[in-house]
């Protein structure tokens, strides 16, 4: 089972408009709301996919309760664990025109110190029965800053892959306990290293503890350095739509291949050809299986033998 951990469980908003104008209004003609965060979009991924999976993390009030029943109407496992703080809301306007997509992530409700302490007794019972786990997405208020890095710790003490997809503090607070793979987007690796290079700042990360840095950049696919190698896996043609949830997508594929024991070019292949499908689906969680089944064998994946593997 891969158990995906969302900590900051959201009921996600999606508007779409013919062109969004900075200072305008705007009609909106389709909403779409259902269940996300990160980590629950990693599961549908994973769900359409066949494989077993379960979500946990944080969620309650009002908007907690609307995206449980989402989550169960969805027919994921739901395993959140209730706080008394309302869950937020996030907002993506998807800008039809120029196929951009412009997100609006609220910080979320503030958690308490005894949230946290039986959040960790819940997770430590749920990861008994998980392969992989993946912890995704932005920490709530109230959280302490290295709580990825305590949930990768108990992870490993139970024989559990880690892959990790957060960003700023929380990420470099993790790297220390090891996790198994890290997916910070090309924006984010340079946010937390403060330099632009992708391959110098992946294996900065690396020399912090990440086994494994998976870099996303959008339509130019993926950088990955690995213990064994370093590679680019680029994705046959570029798409339009709403690329919100392609990181999640990519992110579904790697924890899949970790808990398969798929050799990392395989591994790299399926995250670009899911990623990829997943860019003209309108709502983050989705992809398009005709598309996906098309760039996993036209996806390119080439070893660039770069000055930062150790092999
Ligand atoms: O604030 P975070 O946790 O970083 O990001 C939240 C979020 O925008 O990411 C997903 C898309 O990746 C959305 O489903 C979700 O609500």
């Amino acid at each position: 089972m891969i158990l995906t951990v969302t900590l900051n469980a959201a009921l996600d908003v999606t508007y779409f408009v013919d062109r969004l104008v900075p200072r305008a209004s705007h009609r909106v003609d389709t909403v779409h709301e259902r269940a996300g965060g990160k980590g629950v979009n990693v599961s549908r991924v994973l769900a359409a996919l066949g494989r077993p999976t379960t979500v946990t993390g944080l969620a309650g009030g009002p908007t907690g309760t609307v995206l449980r029943a989402e989550l169960r109407a969805a027919g994921l496992r739901d395993e959140l664990l209730p706080i008394a703080g309302d869950s937020r809301r996030t907002v993506t306007v998807v800008s039809r025109e120029d196929g951009d997509a412009t997100v609006f992530n609220q910080s979320g409700p503030r958690v308490q110190p005894a949230d946290w302490a039986d959040f960790t007794a819940w997770y430590a019972q749920l990861i008994r029965h998980a392969a992989v786990v993946v912890l995704c997405g932005s920490l709530p208020p109230g959280l302490p800053p290295d709580a990825y890095g305590q949930l990768v710790t108990l992870a490993a003490a139970a024989g559990a892959a880690t892959v990790l997809d957060t960003s700023g503090p929380p990420l470099l607070a993790a790297l220390s306990a090891g996790p198994d793979v890290i997916k910070p987007n090309a924006a984010e690796l340079a946010a937390v290293t403060g330099h632009r290079d992708i391959a110098a700042a992946a294996a900065e990360l690396r020399a912090l503890g990440a086994r494994a840095v998976v870099v996303s950049c959008g339509p130019d696919g993926l950088y990955a350095l690995t213990p064994q190698a370093s590679w680019r896996a680029t994705p046959p043609e570029r798409l339009s739509g709403n690329p919100t949830g392609a990181g999640d997508a990519c992110v579904a594929a790697l924890a899949a291949g970790l808990a398969s024991g798929t050799p990392w070019p395989d591994t790299l292949r399926e995250a670009v050809a899911l990623s990829a499908a997943a860019v003209p689906c309108p709502v983050a969680g989705d992809f398009d299986a005709d598309l996906y089944h098309r760039f996993r064998t036209t996806v390119t994946v080439e070893d660039v033998h770069d000055a930062h593997t150790d092999r």
